[in-house]
């Protein structure tokens, strides 16, 4: 799996920590690790992008970034309004391989959800996974109103002839309420696709090196972790 995308249900569901969390796990597999974020809306250019998050938690993880626009919007919104070249799909995937080519592993960290739109001409992250011909992994929200948009973003990623990879939770609340503790038999149902783990709440504010030694315990041995979903679903179960 020498590319793995990771797009989400939306904006704001933990793409950045999850991408941290497999970029660490990868890692301390031994592992050579790219993160490439194919576009970064609303970053000045003196702040951290999400490829830099990634590298401050992960560690030495090769941190690209295609495009940065001010403005926090979809990236082809972004570019248009500020006047700057757009990202296309065919770059994402370009420099996605050229990556691939010294390093194990590339994560490929959209921006929002699957169908967010990079250019002008309606190119998205799917175009790129299409190209690259790459596994998806889906970062879903545990919460109540998971189900419909994570079932949605796996059907979109078929229709596109992609297969989703998995699902992995990008924010576990420290105190499960009912359907986060039913979403987790659930997701993987309406996705069709393995629930590959679950980050905890709050994990994006550990110290790197707590997040470093914990992150592979919160992702399945298919993504170099520890995780036991099996034992999670039973300890979670309603
Ligand atoms: N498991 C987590 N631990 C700590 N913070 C989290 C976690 N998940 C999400 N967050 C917080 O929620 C916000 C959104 O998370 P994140 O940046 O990972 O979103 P995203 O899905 O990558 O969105 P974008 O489309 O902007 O890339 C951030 O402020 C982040 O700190
Ligand atoms: C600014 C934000 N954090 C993301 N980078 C961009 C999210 C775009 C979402 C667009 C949409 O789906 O409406
Ligand atoms: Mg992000």
């Amino acid at each position: 799996m020498p590319v793995l995308v990771i797009t989400g249900t939306g904006t704001e569901v933990g793409k950045t920590v999850t991408t941290a969390a497999v970029a660490a796990a990868a890692l301390s597999a031994g592992h050579s690790v790219a993160v490439l974020k194919a576009a970064q809306t609303g970053v000045q250019p003196d702040e951290r992008g999400d490829a830099d998050e990634v590298a401050r938690l992960a560690g030495a993880v090769t941190a690209a970034e295609l495009a940065r626009y001010p403005e926090p919007l979809a990236p082809g919104t972004a570019a248009r309004r500020a006047g700057m070249a757009p990202v296309h799909p065919q770059e994402v995937a370009d420099r996605a391989a050229e990556l691939a080519t010294v390093h194990d592993l590339v994560l490929v960290e959209g921006a929002g959800g699957l169908l967010v739109r990079f250019d002008a001409a309606g190119g998205t992250l799917a175009d790129a996974a299409r190209m690259l011909d790459a596994p998806v992994l889906i970062v879903a929200p545990a919460g109540l109103g998971t189900l419909n948009a994570t079932e949605l973003t796996a059907r979109e990623l078929r229709r596109h002839g992609l297969e989703p990879a998995g699902v992995v939770i990008g924010s576990w609340p420290q105190h499960p309420g009912l359907a986060d503790r039913c979403n987790v038999s659930d997701l993987p149902e309406v996705a069709a696709a393995p629930l590959l783990g679950a980050v905890p709440a709050g994990a994006g504010s550990l110290a790197p090196t707590g997040f470093r030694s914990q992150a592979p315990g919160w992702l399945a041995p298919r993504l170099n972790g520890t995780w036991d979903g099996e034992a999670f679903q039973k300890r979670e179960g309603p």
